[in-house]
């Protein structure tokens, strides 16, 4: 599209009108699958959700949410929220961060980009940290690539190289860790025969050290900070191998939770913390949980913590994390270039907008949503509202999380009358599936389903119009299973818990009664996906979507 033929003026649709109030509820890690005892939402009373899909097929459908629907490299890719709500919110496409990273890595562009060339300055005198999650897990990173970079920028001439690793446990399964962390000291021997002094600095699990989000709670970065900055953990190990088999005996220990720990030399001394000179990179492409640490590393004017050394670093991300922020100013592949996203078009077209969720998720219909882009479009037309999680607790512990707040609040906007769509994430079924525990996941689905209901009826009182989907899979399954579907047990002959997302395709329902009548899912878009949503809303708003968004899932089957 050339630049001045441009604009932001959507086309009416022919038939729908505007002026309708519509909900746009995500339901965090909520797919579809066969019900049996593993698929919390079919044990789970969900009175509202059932109800939902008796309206199929013309109000009701499914929509795939993995794989290269959500602009991941292969169909064995999960979906994940980051990619799954910037395709509801973007309605096209984009190659996402793991198959960018990808493409540079195969291509070796990576090394002959800007951000690659500013970190190898460091690499005579200084050291190569490279901080991330350790797994192959393809959601915030993946160990492939971790594994090439690692090759390329000894390569490239690192000669001293420290891996400051987190454990994963939440996109993988719990107790993998262990596997993960011989790969990459086997990895590590084989460059330090070639020469390179290549190490594990520091670990702990994803989940207590280093990737909050959304400035949920600021200690979880600080404990990273001070284990790979100032070489400081409550436990310290002369092998990364025995630090994460050690603190997994602990009982209840898992891999998302490991605590801090550092690996020290025989005389008791840090190997790796990061001193002035050195370089940074943080490997993750995924970018909701680097943010917090990208300020660490990169903002002079910090005071989130006391970082006791602000160390002189050249640091890189492996994306730009925050587009809108600049964050990381210096990045190793570009960031997919999210634009024109339906927030900002709605915006431009006077559709006035509410977005809630709580912490954990807030970002996901705002930042995600808008393309990782932080803030509003227009202060003036939205309002975004978080409300705190809790923290500090795994939310198996509080399984209703705060969905009856977000349904409140979106009920009080929704009557309020003063916004065209207010849009939710409701993040209970995702956050406590991440938990593995099966009892509180079906509180979960429940309550989740209860918010639901909060919601359609204020649509239902004000004539207002529903759309009630998911980002992707989780709470409905809850166990490895083998090709056949049954569950795999493992060399012991136990099931094994299934903390991570699913390739299964999530609901998509709309309704109510400001739903003009003959608007039903059309059948010619069978492999729709969430990308497709994002023109769906647009029409259910009274606008055509542009021309190179996915196609609408919806028809009007009569005339007025
Ligand atoms: O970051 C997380 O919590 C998980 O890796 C993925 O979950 P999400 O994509 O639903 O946020
Ligand atoms: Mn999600
Ligand atoms: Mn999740």
């Amino acid at each position: 599209m050339g630049s001045s033929d441009f604009s932001w003026k959507l086309a009416d649709h022919p038939k729908l009108p505007k002026g309708k109030t519509v909900a746009v509820v995500v339901l965090d890690g909520w797919g579809e699958a066969n019900p049996d005892e593993y698929n919390c939402i079919h044990v789970a009373q969900t009175p509202t959700m059932d109800s939902l899909k008796q309206g199929a097929p013309e109000r009701w459908r499914l929509v795939r949410a993995h794989g290269t629907a959500v602009g991941l490299p292969t169909e064995d890719d999960m979906g994940n929220s980051e990619v799954g709500h910037n395709a509801l919110g973007a309605g096209r496409i984009y190659a996402q961060g793991a198959k960018l990273v990808d493409l540079a890595l195969a291509s070796g562009k990576i090394y002959e980009g800007e951000g690659f060339k500013y970190i190898k300055e460091s690499f005579d005198q200084g050291t190569l940290h490279l901080i991330g999650l350790l797994s192959d897990g393809g959601v915030h990173s993946r160990l492939d690539q971790l594994q090439l970079l690692l090759k390329g920028s000894s390569e490239n001439g690192a000669k001293r190289i420290r891996v400051h690793i987190l454990t994963d446990g939440r996109d993988v399964l719990d107790g993998s860790s262990v596997g993960f962390v011989e790969t990459l000291e086997s990895d590590l021997a084989t460059l330090r025969e070639k020469g390179i002094d290549a190490q594990i600095a520091s670990g702990g699990g994803r989940m207590y050290v280093t990737m909050d989000r959304y400035e949920n709670d600021w200690d979880v970065v600080k404990r990273g900070w001070d284990a790979q900055v100032l070489g400081e953990a409550p436990y310290k190990f002369r092998s990364a191998v025995e630090a994460v088999k050690k603190l997994r005996e602990e009982p209840k220990a898992n891999d998302q939770y490991l605590p801090p720990f550092v690996i020290v030399d025989e005389s008791g001394k840090a190997v790796g913390p990061i001193v002035d000179g050195d370089a940074v990179v943080t490997f993750n492409f995924r970018a909701d949980r680097m943010v917090m640490i990208a300020k660490a590393l990169e903002y002079e004017d910090f005071d989130k913590f006391d970082r006791v050394r602000f160390p002189k670093i050249r640091y890189a991300g492996m994306l730009q994390y925050d587009g809108e922020l600049k964050l990381p100013s210096k990045y190793l592949v570009s960031p997919p270039e999210i634009e024109r996203t339906s927030g900002e078009y709605l915006v431009h077209n006077g559709v006035r907008t509410f977005a809630c969720s709580e912490t954990v998720k807030f970002g996901h219909v705002t930042f995600f949503w808008n393309g990782n882009r932080s803030g509003c479009f227009d202060a003036t037309m939205e309002e975004y509202v978080e409300i705190p999680s809790d923290s500090g607790i795994t939310f198996n512990v509080q399984p209703k999380m705060k969905a009856l707040e977000i349904a409140e609040k979106a009920r009080d906007a929704i009557l309020g009358r003063k916004f065209d769509q207010v849009r939710v994430n409701l993040p209970n079924g995702d956050m406590v599936g991440h938990t593995g525990d099966i009892e509180a996941t079906v509180v979960a689905c429940k309550a989740a389903d209860e918010a639901v209901k909060i919601i359609l009826d204020a649509i239902q009182q004000v004539g207002g119009i529903y759309v009630v989907t998911a980002d992707h899979g989780n709470a409905e399954d809850m166990v490895k299973r083998n090709k056949t579907g049954q569950p795999q047990l493992d060399k012991a002959g136990n099931i094994q818990i299934l903390t991570s997302h699913t390739l299964q395709p999530v609901p998509i329902a709309i309704g109510g009664p400001g739903l003009a009548p003959g608007v039903r899912f059309r059948n010619d878009v069978p492999d729709g996906g969430l990308a497709n949503v994002a023109a769906t809303v647009m029409n259910l708003h009274g606008f055509e979507a542009p021309s190179d968004y996915e196609p609408t899932l919806v028809e009007v089957l009569l005339d007025d």
